[in-house]
């Protein structure tokens, strides 16, 4: 509860270095005549999260660091403003908890849930630019930057955009806490959450699954058990904090420690891009208390993710700091068990968690991006692989995914194909695994677990 006036952000000290510092990805709309009344109204606006639930969250975390928990993190790609509505988001939760469920019941350990969702709306590109048949534009950037439509109009840089983002965050974030709180991830539904999607193995298999967990609350029903705790679950969001003008809008100075928290999120990551350690992202949060995160693609050094720690977790607060690393399924048994092996030496308590999307990217001759399965659950095999043979723990998995049953990644055992694509390649940016898909996923990872 708030005690006394927390003073304004502008005046904390550092908190606006990043802005002398060199800065990737950025929209080109400083200059925008709507720029800096944006900015003041976002400086204005409420927090979308409380700094104590982050608190909470990075405590989560260090059960994660311990080996107690486990940490799945799964949304789109690129989060759109039209796909805000009650079926495309309560799709996506409902998702999340059924995985979240065959990783607790399959490997009997908590699990700290995180949707990259109410805020994934900035994506950084490989080019500025985009060509069609002989037109180029701005690439598209996320929907708080510039449209997907490809119109010199749609492709402009807009700040009133940030504006729409926060709100349409807002009002996920609204849905998610009611889901989440108000009775609709009580685990005595653990069967509902299956209805409305398409039948396919991974279905069938949750299904049986969630006739066990039924026959358990029964039994522990009869006992006498109280179900208080299964009513409700922790829920966190995160995102990619990308656009430095709308996280340090939304940064406030929190009344209870006075210390700066991006409310815009719970936990926030900074991208393999732009992970520079002199550079305006990592500056920007290691001034922040919430959990971060860092992605590490396939050239990361373990020298980088030394001075990533002392830079960005000098206190080694275990929870403060995940890695998530994206290397490809080809590269990640050669290139992870360094790293790991450098930062456990170094003391260091960070959590690891594999995203086994980013370093499988492949485009196919129509022209689609698209990932197949297969190297999916390679990348995943491979992290557990290399934990176990160094004995840390393989914290958590952080993918793209969708509640929808979409065609855009190749394979599972309900196989999408290409010709699949003609139809159900919905993404405005990269893959996502589909309902089945995700599902198949998290059988596969609490198998992983389960045999530690
Ligand atoms: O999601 C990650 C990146 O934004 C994405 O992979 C970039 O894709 P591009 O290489 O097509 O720009
Ligand atoms: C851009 C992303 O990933 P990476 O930084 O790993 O490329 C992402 O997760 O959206």
């Amino acid at each position: 509860m708030p005690t006394e006036p927390a003073p304004s952000a502008k005046d904390y000290p550092g908190l606006d270095e990043w802005r002398e510092r060199a800065v990737d990805q950025q929209p080109t709309w400083a200059e925008h005549p709507d720029f800096r009344r944006v900015v003041g109204e976002l400086e204005a606006v409420p927090p979308l999260v409380f700094a104590g639930e982050t608190d909470r969250m990075r405590q989560r975390l260090a059960d994660v660091a311990e080996g107690k928990a486990f940490f799945l993190t799964g949304g789109d790609c690129a989060e759109t403003f039209e796909g805000a509505t009650a079926d495309r988001i309560s799709g996506r939760v409902r998702t999340l908890l059924q995985m979240a469920v065959v990783l607790t019941y399959g490997a009997s350990m908590p699990v700290v849930k995180m949707g990259r969702m109410a805020g994934q709306f900035s994506k950084p590109r490989s080019s500025n630019m985009e060509t069609r048949d002989g037109v180029t534009l701005p690439s598209f950037r996320g929907e708080m930057v510039n449209g997907f439509d490809f119109t010199e109009a749609s492709r402009v840089h807009d700040p009133n955009r940030m504006v729409q983002g926060y709100h349409t965050s807002a009002s996920t974030l609204n849905l998610i806490r009611a889901f989440t709180t108000g009775g609709f991830a009580d685990l005595r539904l653990v069967h509902a959450w299956n209805k409305g999607f398409i039948s396919n193995p991974a279905h069938a298999r949750y299904e049986t699954m969630a006739r066990e967990i039924d026959r358990a609350i029964m039994f522990m029903d009869a006992c006498g058990a109280d179900f208080e705790a299964l009513k409700s679950t922790e829920f966190y969001a995160g995102h990619e904090a990308l656009l430095l003008d709308y996280e340090r809008a939304l940064t406030r100075i929190d009344s209870r420690t006075h210390l700066p928290y991006d409310t815009s999120a719970h936990f926030l990551w900074i991208g393999e891009r732009t992970r520079g350690l002199e550079d305006a992202h990592v500056d920007f949060l290691s001034k922040v208390r919430n959990p971060i995160g860092v992605k590490l693609g396939p050239n990361t050094q373990v020298d980088d993710t030394l001075r990533l720690i002392d830079k960005l977790d000098p206190e080694r607060e275990p929870g403060r700091l995940t890695f998530i690393t994206r290397m490809g399924a080809s590269k990640i048994r050669e290139n992870l068990p360094g790293l790991v092996q450098g930062v456990r030496d170094s003391g260091a308590k960070v959590v690891w968690v594999t995203d086994p999307m980013h370093g499988n990217t492949i485009s196919v001759p129509s022209g689609f991006k698209t990932r197949r399965f297969n190297d999916v659950i390679d990348e995943v095999r491979g992290f557990f692989e290399v934990h176990e043979a160094l004995g840390t723990f393989p914290g958590g998995i952080h993918v793209e995914m969708t509640g929808d049953d979409v065609a855009e990644c190749l394979g599972g055992s309900d196989a999408v194909d290409e010709a699949a694509f003609a139809d159900r390649y919905e993404t405005l940016c990269d893959p996502r695994l589909n309902h089945m898909q995700s599902l198949e996923v998290a059988f596969l990872v609490a198998e992983f677990l389960a045999r530690r």
